[in-house]
């Protein structure tokens, strides 16, 4: 089928190149010129595990190309799918300018039947809105050529982004058109075993549906933090709570990890825009606002461990940081959590040395001014002369570092994990101070007891 993508970033390639992979004729389009360049020059513009062989081998092959030549992008495929940003206004609501501006070049080039399919985040509506800017293009060229539009939200997760993508959960489909419904059940068959994954709704219900998704997952992150928070304090394990609970099978395991807080370019802006949403139409989302309040306090939990630790004075102190993205496996920092630390920490006169393994070019892209932060070549580089190792994203190359090297190269053996990648007792031994989120932390009396309580070589030996 011949497809057209508009959009060429954590979506769009993926809807592109996962499409292509499947044997269709996939053109993809951005406005950004750069990126296009770059793309026809084989590069890749953003990190996604096995994106680039997928793109490298379906561009070999010319299913899959790239433009940005508007009226080119139109002409080419029946099925348009829209996946330009949504990014939040002030307001927090979705700016759904590029939204619109995808929906007015498809109007003011279009010739014949199309179908336009929304994969972007979008308030509940903007099918309507989208249908109306194609409607007034066509009008004021005079032409009658008929065109369907269908919200179609994309779940797919960074850094398992082509996985989600091939081997959808669920495909949700808001669609009123019968030969749209077709064409899309016909694209999306190779993706489904049947089907019954493909859930056929109206438009109102497929937009509603995103952001309920997003909202429900935000939800379970800000409870499992404060209780993280809570257990702590009442000197429970959050780690085990989690098993506790996810073993029923109606709250399940999944997602149920205590940490910094989410980020990302999704949850922020979604719980928000949702809530905005609820607002214009005369509803508050307590739930909601509380699970977004919850999540901004929750990215500062490590600064208040780090200044109860060293008596709120940081100035000339030196911190090591793992981890930059808002998650492994991605490049992407937009929200991470990392920022916020990294800003109160250089605003309180310490230095960073940080090694994230993929997202170092993009965090000195979104922070080119952080005197005092620089990157290192690899996680032990880092932690040379540093007071404290800070973690703040669970890359597995971090789960199983040499402890001893480690407390070599730090001046100081602590360690702040906002991933709870360590056990404490095991820190203990290793005569680490450790300060992980909803469970022991380990202060520097208790290195003295886990040391004590160790059997001795000597002991051992005589057993
Ligand atoms: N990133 C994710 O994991 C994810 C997952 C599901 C849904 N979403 C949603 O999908 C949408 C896209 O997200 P993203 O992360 O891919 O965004 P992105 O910022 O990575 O990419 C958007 C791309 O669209 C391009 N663009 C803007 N206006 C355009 C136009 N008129 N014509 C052609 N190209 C245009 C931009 O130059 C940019 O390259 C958002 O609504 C987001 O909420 C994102
Ligand atoms: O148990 C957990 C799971 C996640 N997170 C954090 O939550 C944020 C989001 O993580 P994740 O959902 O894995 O990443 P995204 O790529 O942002 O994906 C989310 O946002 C996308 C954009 O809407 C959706 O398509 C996905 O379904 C949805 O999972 C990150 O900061 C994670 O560290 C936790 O703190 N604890």
């Amino acid at each position: 089928m011949k497809v057209t993508v508009i959009g060429s970033g954590y979506v769009g390639l993926v809807t592109a190149t996962c499409l292509a992979e499947y044997g269709n004729d996939v053109l993809c389009l951005d406005v950004d010129v750069s990126k296009i360049e770059l793309l026809n020059q084989g590069g890749v513009p953003i990190y996604e595990p096995g994106l680039e062989e997928m793109i490298k081998r379906n561009r070999a092959a010319s299913r899959l190309r790239f433009t940005s030549n508007i009226a080119e992008s139109v002409a080419h495929g029946t099925i348009q799918f829209i996946a330009v940003g949504t990014p939040p206004n002030e307001d927090g609501s979705a700016d759904l300018q590029y939204v619109v501006a995808a929906a007015n070049h498809i109007g003011r080039h279009m010739n014949t039947y199309k179908v336009i399919v929304n994969k972007s985040t979008v308030p509940v509506g903007t099918g309507d809105k989208v249908r109306a800017v194609i409607a007034a293009q066509l009008t004021l060229r005079g032409l009658n050529a008929s065109f369907a539009v269908v919200a179609n939200p994309e779940f797919l997760k960074e850094g398992a982004a082509i996985d989600d993508f091939m081997r959808p959960d669920r495909i949700v489909m808001g669609c009123e058109d019968e030969t749209a419904s077709d064409l899309l059940h016909a694209l999306y068959a190779p993706f489904v075993r049947n089907h019954d994954r493909i859930l056929l709704m109206d438009i109102r219900s497929a937009e509603m549906t995103k952001y309920a998704a997003n909202a429900m997952l935000a939800t379970r992150i800000s409870l499992m933090n404060e209780l993280a928070n809570l257990a702590e304090i009442l000197g429970a394990d959050i780690e085990l709570v989690r098993k506790g609970i996810g073993a029923d099978p109606r709250i399940g395991y999944h997602f149920l990890y205590a940490g910094v807080g989410y980020g990302g370019s999704c949850f922020p802006k979604d719980v928000q825009a949702l809530q905005r949403t609820a607002n214009e139409n005369g509803i508050q989302l307590r739930v909601l606002a509380a699970v977004e309040h919850a999540n901004l306090a929750q990215k500062s939990v490590i600064i208040h461990k780090i200044k109860q630790r060293f008596a709120g004075n940081l100035a000339g102190m030196h911190f090591a940081l793992w981890g930059l993205a808002f998650k492994p496996n991605t490049d992407d920092m937009r929200d991470a959590p990392s920022r916020v630390l990294i800003e109160y920490l250089l605003a309180q006169g310490a230095t960073i040395a940080a090694y994230d393994p993929v997202a170092m070019i993009e965090a000195q892209r979104v922070m080119p001014h952080a005197t005092g932060l620089r990157y290192g070549e690899g996680p032990q580089a880092v932690l040379k002369q540093a007071d404290a190792l800070v973690v703040m994203t669970e890359w597995k190359a971090f789960r199983s570092p040499d402890f001893a090297e480690m407390k070599a190269l730090l001046s100081q053996a602590i360690i702040f994990d906002g991933r709870n990648l360590y056990e404490p007792q095991y820190l203990a031994k290793q005569g680490f101070e450790y300060y992980p989120i909803g469970r022991e932390q380990i202060y520097p009396a208790l290195i003295a007891r886990a040391l004590m309580t160790e059997p001795s070589e000597q002991a051992l030996n005589l057993a």
